[in-house]
């Protein structure tokens, strides 16, 4: 059975900045780092390539006793034996994703910075909520902005971890994590180096601020 707990850092990977030849050095970099969670982010490979990848950092993930999770997509997750699955407003519904993964898995869903979508993410079962984007965000620059106010409301409202996303790095996951959020989840912070070295350097420094 998965152990839920949902805190500390949480890696997301990066078609582009995690490409395949450097996909599980960089990955098992930011897990020698600290990172607790880690996500399978890749809108652009085959479906056998995604298949492959995603039981390779399964495995990978589990050495390092930290929980793997799906980007978008349940039936993936359930047929790897990822911990879970994260989906957006766009992605499908919670009760889905459920039936697909059954109860001891988890699903994330992203939540904005509207306490009405999560109240109804709360209401239908998800085991975390994410909201941002809190930074400005290379990745995603289009993802809609979110202010630390929502986040602090969320983290009292809800009986539920909180993982805050958008822009995190370093220097403002403080901020961050003083408003409640049980976990922060990065890319660029992390994967924008090239160097597992200073990835590990980088998962090491946010992970040590939890
Ligand atoms: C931890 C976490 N939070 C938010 C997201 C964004 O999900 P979504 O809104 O579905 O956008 P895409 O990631 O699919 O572009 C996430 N993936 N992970
Ligand atoms: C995938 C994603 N979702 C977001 C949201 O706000 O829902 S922000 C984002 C990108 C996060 O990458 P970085 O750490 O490089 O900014
Ligand atoms: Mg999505």
């Amino acid at each position: 059975m998965t152990n839920k707990t949902i805190n500390g850092l949480y890696a997301i990977t990066d078609p582009a900045l995690t490409p395949d030849e450097r996909l599980l050095p960089a990955v098992e970099a930011a897990l020698f780092g600290g990172a607790r969670l880690l996500q399978y982010r890749d809108k652009t490979a085959s479906a056998d390539q995604r298949r492959r990848r995603a039981s390779q950092l399964r495995a990978l993930c589990h050495e390092y006793d930290a929980l793997f999770i799906v980007n978008d997509d349940p039936a993936l997750a359930a047929e790897v034996g990822a911990d879970g699955v994260h989906i957006g407003q766009s992605d499908g519904g919670i009760a889905t994703a459920r039936a697909l993964l059954g109860d001891n898995r988890i699903i994330g869903v992203t939540c904005h910075g509207d306490l009405r979508l999560a109240r109804q993410a709360a209401d239908a079962g998800a085991d975390y909520l994410a909201m941002g984007r809190f930074f400005a965000s290379r990745t995603k620059p289009q993802a809609p902005p979110a202010d630390i106010a929502s986040l602090k409301q969320a983290c009292d409202e809800f009986p539920l971890p909180v993982v805050a996303i958008g822009g995190v790095n370093a220097d403002n996951a403080p901020l961050l994590i003083q408003a409640g959020a049980a976990s922060v989840a990065v890319i660029e912070a992390l994967f924008g180096h090239s160097d597992p070295a200073d990835i590990e350097a980088a998962a090491r420094r946010i992970s040590d601020l939890f």
